[in-house]
């Protein structure tokens, strides 16, 4: 179990686009060579056995089978295939086998994603299995390790959008108008990550429509200054919405401290939308999530809404806050020297709010 913690650990510690290839003392198999790969099955009886191991995993499958058949194959196994004594494998199962199942394999069940009943038979659960795996292949590769990170589709008028807000020459009123339309479209995506109830109404012509009713205990977050700029953009989609705000300022050894907040009262029950269009070290989100749960609000009531985002916010934010949801727009390559997301938009208040003269 210690080696496999120390492969799992490596591999999950492998830079994007770098890969990683190592060698392992796997007893008796020797030497193995384990190549980078998009997926790594491991598998193995007592694999969801060990705590340390399991939080690895991106998904956990326990494949169950009904005990006369696990009996049954290890009769074809060692009596038909291997000619043992039928007595001494029966004996086997029922002293060792068996109970061994019972007291290690069997408990293992419940931290299981999924349960496939009937083992390798069964067609449906399979075909369900290699479907996610194929989603999970097409996104991005910060998505198939953060299921809490959702990054917009993106179109031509997207990645247009982009193009203008990103550009140094853009007009100042460019860049407003554009990083507007763009907020719009994070915030609409946001919004659609919240619960719903269902609901049954009249139409016009008599007839039944099932829809949904909004989650209504919400609330906006803004992060000083940037974003105070997603703030209209909240208020055009839900009526009459609360906006609190939160000033973290501060780089160095101290890090980014908290300067400002003015939040609604009861923000503890309500969801929250945190706007910030600009996610880079994710030093400023953490120190704003953490205050957000002092306060009392549930880490999975919190909805971060971000324009553009770098790799090393996204991990800094996901992994610290597992239950959180990031909605994104763009994530962009690196941060430079100075932390700054690259290629990035500069600095996105000062250019929002013409500041930058
Ligand atoms: O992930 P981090 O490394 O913490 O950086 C991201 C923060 O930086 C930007 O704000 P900035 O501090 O520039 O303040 P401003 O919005 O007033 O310009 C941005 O809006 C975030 O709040």
């Amino acid at each position: 179990m210690k080696i496999l913690e120390r492969v799992m650990e490596r591999l999950n510690h492998v830079e994007f686009g770098n890969g990683l290839q190592m060698f392992y003392n796997l007893g008796e198999m020797g030497l193995v060579l384990i190549q980078p790969a998009d997926i790594i099955i491991l598998e193995g009886i007592l694999i969801l056995h060990d705590s340390q191991v399991r939080d690895l995993l991106n998904m956990k499958i326990f494949v169950d089978e009904d005990s006369d058949v696990r009996l049954t194959r290890r009769i074809q196994r060692f009596v038909v295939e291997s000619g043992r004594n039928i007595e001494n494998v029966i004996d086997q199962y029922s002293k060792f086998v068996k109970p061994g199942f019972e007291d290690f394999v069997l408990p293992t069940k419940k931290y299981a994603d999924i349960i496939i009943p009937d083992g390798g038979d069964n067609n449906v659960a399979i075909d369900l299995i290699v479907q996610s795996i194929r989603t999970k292949l097409g996104q991005h590769d910060l998505c198939k390790i953060h299921p809490n990170l959702c990054i917009m589709f993106s179109t031509f008028q997207i990645k247009g959008m982009h193009t203008l807000i990103r550009d140094v020459n853009a007009t100042k009123h460019d860049f407003v108008f554009y990083s507007d339309r763009l907020n719009r479209l994070v915030v609409e995506h946001g919004l659609g990550h919240l619960p719903f109830t269902e609901k049954q109404v009249i139409t016009p012509t008599g007839s039944v429509y099932s829809g949904v009713v909004f989650c209504s205990r919400l609330c906006g977050v803004s992060v000083i200054r940037s974003g105070e700029s997603m703030e209209n953009a909240l208020r055009a989609c839900c009526k009459g919405i609360k906006i609190g705000k939160i000033l973290v300022h501060g780089h160095g050894t101290k890090g980014r401290q908290l300067i400002y907040e003015k939040l609604p009262s009861d923000i503890a029950s309500r969801h929250v939308l945190l706007l910030d269009p600009v996610l880079a070290t994710g030093n400023s989100a953490v120190k704003v999530i953490s205050l957000l749960l002092k306060k009392g609000v549930p880490e999975s009531n919190i909805i971060f809404l971000n324009l553009v985002a770098a790799p090393q916010g996204i991990n800094a934010v996901c992994e610290r806050f597992p239950m959180i949801k990031l909605v994104t727009s763009e994530i962009d390559a690196s941060l430079n020297e100075n932390s700054h997301v690259i290629p990035g938009l500069g600095e996105f208040a000062d250019r929002y709010f013409a500041t930058d003269d």
